[in-house]
């Protein structure tokens, strides 16, 4: 089994004019861990996806990825090349091409490793690694009886089934670290347990490691090892789903919205 990646996040600020939409948050997510990471709207979740993945440099504090016994310090790194370090991120808001069809965004996302090369130039290896990916699109949106949008472009899919494809699209690739922004979005409820079920499938076939922002949190917590809580900008809590479900602190912080 290959490994997964370990997060740290050690004491991010990020600030925005007046506005700290995190105050030195740290996190440490173990390699090959499922993590769920929750919090009120406007408490700082995207906010953290986006310095890991580095659409934003924060203020203060780093980031660090440990793959394959090294420790990188990613701080500051442009998001291709954090991408290419092995972390894969879905958006809130899907982002699929809308001129290529559903097949053609999840092909974007396969890890066609050194055949994506010049080095890789004899075609019939091209054609076999082609369709090894075109075969593996297939198999994801067959398990979600989706097959019959693979041809379809993005303005003619539903709202749930656009969301779903931006997360399926995540999953093509061979990531370390998966960061997932709200998949549960918009989705029925039996592709949502579905997901949740692929999402463990793939962690113990390839030991990859998930950090998943989401607001329906029951479903959530039947698919996470661990969970940590975010309230205006700060961690206010973290543990397994058990604990942080009955934590005060986090009871509170939800129905004071
Ligand atoms: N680019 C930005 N410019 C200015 N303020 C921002 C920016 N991005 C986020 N913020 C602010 O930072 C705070 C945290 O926002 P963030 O989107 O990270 O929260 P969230 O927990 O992901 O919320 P939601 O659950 O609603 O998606 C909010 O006050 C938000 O208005």
């Amino acid at each position: 089994m290959s490994m997964g990646a370990k997060l740290i996040v050690e004491k991010v600020t990020k600030r925005f004019g007046g506005v700290v939409a995190l105050n030195r948050v740290s996190i440490n997510v173990p390699s090959s861990l499922i993590v769920g990471l929750i919090g009120p709207n406007g408490s700082g979740k995207t906010t953290l996806f986006n310095v890991v993945t580095g659409y934003y440099t924060p203020d203060e504090g780093q980031v660090l990825i440990e793959g394959s016994s090294r420790v990188v310090d990613i701080t500051g790194w442009n998001p291709d090349r954090i991408s290419r370090l092995g972390v894969a991120r879905t958006f809130q808001i899907p982002r699929l091409i809308p001129s290529l069809t559903v097949l053609e965004n999840m092909l974007l996302f396969y890890d066609y490793g050194s055949c994506a090369s010049i080095t890789c130039s004899l075609r019939r290896k091209w054609v076999d690694v082609e369709e090894a990916a075109i075969a593996r699109a297939m198999s994801i949106l067959r398990e979600f009886g989706l097959e019959s949008i693979a041809r379809k472009r993005p303005a003619e899919l539903s709202a749930g089934h656009l969301k779903l494809v931006e997360t399926l699209r995540g999953l093509m690739s061979d990531a370390k670290l998966f960061m997932l922004d709200e998949p549960f979005a918009g989705v029925e409820s039996w592709m949502a347990r579905k997901l949740t079920e692929t999402i463990r499938k793939i962690n113990r076939e390839k030991g990859s490691t998930f950090v998943i922002i989401e607001h329906r949190i029951t479903e959530l917590l039947e698919g996470v090892d661990y969970v940590y809580v975010l309230h205006n900008g700060s961690l206010l809590a973290e543990g397994k789903p058990g604990e942080v479900v009955s934590d005060e602190r986090v009871i509170k912080a939800y129905l004071g919205k």
